[in-house]
């Protein structure tokens, strides 16, 4: 059986131990690795000659990107949970007990239990590679460190930057590693190897204390001055996570009990609130949410069509969507993109909106000055149709005005080649009549970012009946160039994010109608766990997008999609939201320096008085449902491929609560015959608009899944 755990000794003394799972394309940590490590290490301890060790990866890429995820969600019981930490735990002491120096040399990713691996290494090397990342991203899969990184991680940078590290699961690049103490030396990939096996010859130097702050340092240094940080991380978590996370709480306790009462307490209690969390829903639904992630990595949302190559993009029109659809195709992408705009304002807009976040990752050292100026000449502008002729794709991000997109249609079937793909950003016009202007509908599809373009993962990718295959392969892996998760559904009013979330939205414009605060209905939805509440976001988004997109759904999809008189009413006063400095919040000079205050008058334009307190659960159930049941009409419709599809679509999109795993996961958690019973109750109360889709009738008769599996 080939091994994972290669050894080979050096002339100088120093042994490589070369970490490389056979036939995976990334080394992850298994239960099963424990007696061949175990066997390893007893033959190095054996071995006089050997000086020193080197652990690296047999992969060209990575290191190790953490514990196997598919061996945690096997485990049947918090007992088998336990154990596997436990036995990490032994390994981990093994490799840290040898007296000989150990060093890990790391490019690529080294996460979660890989970076808990390389910090039992006495000493640590990576390279400055851009690939090369440092994290424990646990707490982003509902887990914590379970090998040993609550307690190895504060030791080695300190408490706050450890807190920071685990409860964010951000990911650490070389330079910042190397600054805050995470790694002992950065080297050029060519001479990593190199450089651990030199250092391991060096010997062991006594370890580094953690370069703190001052207040840091003060406070770190003792039990009364740690409670502080503690108390302040629980707070800060708890505003965050609104309590429906259980990791971090957890996280903050092994961290507080390892430093109060010892390494061996400390991963005492490691083991038993790592293997608690593998059981709970929340970190099962996370998990989920990786395993479909990775899956659709794969996908050509095409079958087994393949997608054409895609050497230049044109954009059309350089406004807040179109800069950022132009920003990602360079700066991710890096395919050369031509924006074309009818004024040099948009050509500019464009230009700037690329060249700002080029230039903060420049001033953050995380770029030169060089690539930042290499990247943005990808990006060139035109105020007619020149240069365009060779390009692949054309993205247009034009106004929302059906005879100004058959224009365009029109323009690019002239100018560029038969081969060129048409797609269009538009949010609210069905892709099919945009086809229609088309000599070539099979180059037309709908591609359709989220803003700002730049931060928002998801893109809805739309075939229209007569989409050709190619176009949807080429359009979904250009998309997933760019940094995104593409999602193919099918062509009708809103498509799948913006159908599901209008109703969501009218729902709580009911709400609020009936006599809700404006502050109550927010916190009762965050609470749930949405980023933002329903009138921040329409604050947010504008509320004149809201009103221009609802009659277009209602015309298309019904009239559960009429819109409230709210919106009519807000329009009518010039209520736009942030844009306009006008919405339900105050903004500009009136708002408050700290956090938001809700702009009185909004009430007195709606006819309202803001008097009801309705709790909040009742108020994020009536609007939560909405959604639900629009989800599952959509993949009753086959708008959407699959449930999966619809959970990435919503978790994505929407910022839908990822401890829920998305609205299908969380229709399985209530059950679709409790889901239909309270439907029936709001019909009862409210009107046909809740009436269940007949897919989660049928499915409530014998109280059916969407995911059966779970
Ligand atoms: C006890 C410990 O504290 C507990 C833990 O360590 S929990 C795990 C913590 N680690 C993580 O969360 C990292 C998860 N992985 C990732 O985020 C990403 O895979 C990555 C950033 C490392 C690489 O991304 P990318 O280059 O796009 O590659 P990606 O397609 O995702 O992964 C490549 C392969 O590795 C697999 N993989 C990566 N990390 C994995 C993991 N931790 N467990 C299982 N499989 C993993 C993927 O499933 C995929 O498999 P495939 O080739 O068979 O489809």
């Amino acid at each position: 059986m080939e091994k994972t755990f290669n050894l080979t000794r050096r002339e100088d003394g120093i042994a490589l131990l070369v970490m490389d799972v056979p036939g995976e394309t990334m080394n992850t940590l298994k239960a099963e690795f424990a007696d061949e490590v175990t066997q390893v290490l007893e033959e190095v301890k054996a071995d006089s000659s050997i000086r020193g060790l080197v652990l690296i990866s047999g992969k060209a890429d990575s290191f190790v990107a953490g514990a196997d995820i598919g061996m945690l969600d096997a485990c049947k019981t918090a007992e088998d949970a336990r154990e596997l930490s436990a036995q990490g735990h032994k390994v981990f002491a093994q490799l840290e007990g040898l007296n000989i120096p150990v060093v890990a040399a790391i490019h690529g990713a080294c996460l979660g239990g890989g970076l808990e691996l390389a910090m039992a290494c006495h000493q640590r090397v990576c390279s400055d590679d851009k690939k090369t990342m440092l994290g424990l991203p646990e707490v982003q899969l509902g887990l914590l460190p379970g090998g040993g990184g609550t307690q190895r991680l504060p030791r080695l940078v300190g408490v706050t930057k450890a807190l920071d590290m685990m409860l964010t699961g951000k990911q650490i690049r070389p330079t910042q590693a190397l600054k805050m103490g995470l790694v002992d030396d950065m080297v050029p990939f060519s001479i990593l190897e190199q450089t651990a096996i030199e250092m391991a010859l060096k010997g062991n130097r006594p370890r580094r204390k953690p370069k703190l702050p001052v207040m840091s340092r003060i406070l770190e240094g003792n039990g009364a001055g740690r409670n502080i940080i503690f108390d302040q991380a629980a707070k800060q978590v708890l505003k965050k996570t609104q309590g429906n996370y259980p990791a971090p709480d957890k996280i903050i306790d092994c961290v507080r009990q390892g430093l109060d009462k010892g390494m061996d307490k400390g991963l005492q209690v490691e083991a038993a609130h790592f293997a608690d969390l593998v059981m709970t829903p929340e970190s099962a639904a996370m998990r989920a949410v990786f395993f479909a992630i990775t899956e659709m990595k794969k996908e050509t949302g095409a079958g087994d069509t393949e997608p054409k190559p895609v050497k230049k993009a044109v954009v059309l029109g350089g406004g807040l969507m179109g800069g950022g659809i132009a920003s990602v195709t360079t700066t991710k992408a890096k395919i050369p993109a031509r924006v074309k705009d009818i004024n040099e304002n948009g050509l500019s807009n464009a230009l700037s909106y690329a060249y700002k976040l080029l230039d903060k990752r420049v001033k953050r050292r995380h770029m030169r000055a060089t690539e930042r100026d290499q990247l943005m000449a990808l990006m060139t502008t035109t105020t007619e149709y020149k240069g365009v002729k060779d390009a692949d794709i054309v993205v247009e991000a034009v106004f929302e005005d059906l005879n100004l997109k058959h224009q365009m249609v029109k323009d690019i079937e002239r100018e560029c080649g038969e081969h060129t793909i048409f797609a269009s950003n538009t949010s609210s016009l069905p892709i099919t009549q945009i086809a229609e202007a088309a000599q070539r509908p099979e180059n037309v599809i709908g591609l359709h970012y989220f803003s700002p373009v730049d931060k928002m993962p998801l893109v809805e990718v739309i075939a229209h009946a007569k989409t050709s295959p190619e176009t949807i392969a080429t359009t979904v892996a250009f998309a997933k160039k760019q940094g995104k998760t593409p999602i193919v559904v099918q062509d009708c009013a809103g498509f799948y994010v913006n159908r599901i979330l209008a109703l969501y939205m009218n729902e709580a414009a009911q709400v609020l109608l009936e006599g809700q605060s404006v502050e109550n209905l927010d916190k009762a939805l965050v609470k749930f766990g949405f980023p933002v509440g329903p009138m921040t976001l329409l604050d947010e988004v504008g509320i004149d997008v809201g009103a221009k997109i609802s009659p277009i759904l209602e015309k298309e999809l019904g009239s559960r999609f009429v819109a409230p008189s709210a919106f009519d009413k807000l329009m009518a006063d010039d209520r736009k939201g942030r844009k306009n400095g006008k919405g339900f919040y105050l903004y500009g000079d009136k708002a408050p320096k700290k956090g938001k205050k809700v702009d009185e008058t909004v009430y007195s334009v709606l006819g309202i008085n803001a008097g009801a307190a309705q709790e909040h659960n009742q108020i994020s159930r009536r609007c939560v449902v909405q959604m639900l049941n629009e989800a599952a009409r959509c993949l009753e419709e086959g708008i959407i491929a699959s449930p999966r599809d619809g959970d990435i679509g919503a978790l994505f999109g929407i910022g839908f609560p990822p401890f829920l795993g998305g609205p299908f996961r969380y229709m399985d958690t209530l059950g679709s015959r409790r889901l239909v019973e309270i439907l029936e109750g709001y019909q009862h109360q409210f009107g046909d608009r809740f009436a269940p889709c007949d897919m989660l009738k049928k499915m409530a008769e014998q109280d059916e899944k969407f995911f059966p599996e779970v």
